[in-house]
C-alpha cells in the first residue's frame, strides 16, 4: 500500500507558498541534450526537497545518505527501506523537480528480475519518477529490463562508490588509456540500454568532454566537466554542512557555522535564563 501525501506548509513561516509549478517529466529531461545545463541536487528530507525543489530540474536521493545522514563509513550498509523512507519524504516536499532514488549496493545487481522487484517496490512507494544504478556495460542488460517495463532510469558510470572496494579508494578514474575505454564504453552501453540521463562521476575533464559529445543522453557531471550537459552535487557538501568533501565539491554556504553560532547562542542564553523570554512563555488568562 502506498498513499501519496502533500507536505502540510501551513505552519512554515520560513518561507511563502511557492507560486505553482508544472511538473517536469523524465522525456522533458531526456530532451535536455546539449540545452541549457540540467541542475541536479541530493535532498533527503521533505523540507530540504521543498527549499531546493523550485530551483532544480531533478532531486536525486542518493545513497549518499548512508554517510551524510546516517553517519556509516560507506554507502554499503544503505538499505532499501532507507532509500523508501527518504525517497517518500522528498516527493512529498517536491512539486516541480523529477525526483529520482538512488538503487542501494546489493539490491540490484544479482539479476534484472531481482532489479525490477526491488525498483518497483521503490517506484511504489514513493512516489518517485525514476531510480538511478550504478554500473556499465555489465548492468546494460538490467538497464533495458527495467526500462522497457516502465521503470525510467539513470546510470552512474565512473567512480562508482559502491564499487570502492574493488576501485580501491575514492581517487579519479579514467587517468589511464585502458580506464578511458571502458568508461566511455559504459556510458555508451548504459545509454544505448535506455537510460534517460547518466551520472559521470570523477572523471579527468577531457574524458568527461568526450563522453559528453559521443553519449545520445544527457551527461550530468560531478568532479568531471563544466561541459557537461547538467551538474549534480550532495547538497550538504554544498551548504558547507558535510565535515570532509571530496576536491569537485564548491561550499555555496557554511551552514556548519551558522549552526553552532545558532546553538552556542540558545545554550548561553538557557544558562543565563535570558530564555524563554517573555514572547516565549504562556501566561494565564487574564
Ligand atoms: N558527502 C558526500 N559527498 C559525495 O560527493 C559523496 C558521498 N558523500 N557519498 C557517496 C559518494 C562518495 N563520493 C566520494 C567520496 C570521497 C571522495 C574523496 O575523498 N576524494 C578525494 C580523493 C580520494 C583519493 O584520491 O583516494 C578528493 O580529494 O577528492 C570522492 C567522492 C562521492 N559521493
Ligand atoms: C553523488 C551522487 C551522484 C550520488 O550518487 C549520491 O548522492 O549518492
Ligand atoms: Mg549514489
Amino acid at each position: 500500500m502506498s498513499t501519496t501525501y502533500t507536505l502540510d506548509t501551513s505552519t512554515s513561516r520560513a518561507t511563502p507558498t511557492p507560486a505553482p509549478m508544472k511538473r517536469l517529466t523524465v522525456p522533458a529531461i531526456g530532451k535536455r541534450k546539449g540545452g541549457e545545463p540540467l541542475v541536479m541536487l541530493t535532498a533527503y528530507t521533505a523540507r530540504m526537497a521543498q527549499l531546493l525543489d523550485p530551483h532544480c530540474d531533478m532531486l536525486l536521493v542518493g545513497d549518499s545518505l548512508g554517510q551524510v545522514i546516517y553517519g556509516l563509513p560507506s554507502t554499503l550498509p544503505v538499505t532499501l527501506d532507507m532509500m523508501c523512507a527518504h525517497g517518500a519524504a522528498v516527493v512529498r516536499g517536491s512539486y516541480h523537480s523529477v525526483v529520482a532514488i538512488d538503487m542501494p549496493f546489493g539490491s540490484y545487481e544479482a539479476s534484472p528480475e531481482q532489479a525490477f522487484r526491488s525498483a518497483s517496490r521503490v517506484m511504489a512507494e514513493t512516489g518517485a519518477a525514476a531510480v538511478k544504478m550504478e554500473g556499465g556495460e555489465a548492468m546494460a542488460e538490467t538497464v533495458r529490463f527495467l526500462v522497457t517495463r516502465g521503470i525510467p532510469v539513470i546510470g552512474h558510470v565512473g567512480l562508482t562508490p559502491q564499487a570502492v572496494n574493488v576501485l580501491g579508494g575514492y581517487g579519479a578514474r579514467g587517468r589511464s588509456a585502458e580506464e578511458q575505454a571502458k568508461i566511455a564504453s559504459d556510458a555508451k552501453a548504459i545509454a544505448d540500454a535506455g537510460a534517460f540521463a547518466i551520472v559521470l562521476e570523477g572523471v579527468i575533464a577531457p574524458l568527461a568532454d568526450r563522453i559528453t559529445a559521443e553519449v545520445a543522453c544527457p551527461i550530468i557531471g560531478i568532479g568531471a566537466s563544466a561541459n557537461c550537459d547538467g551538474q549534480v552535487l550532495v547538497i550538504d557538501d554544498m551548504l558547507g554542512m558535510f565535515e570532509r568533501v571530496p576536491r569537485f565539491v564548491k561550499r555555496y554556504g557554511d551552514m556548519a557555522s551558522e549552526i553552532s553560532a545558532a546553538v552556542q547562542a540558545y545554550a548561553g542564553e538557557v544558562r543565563s535564563r535570558a530564555f524563554p523570554g517573555e514572547d516565549n512563555i504562556y501566561l494565564p488568562k487574564p
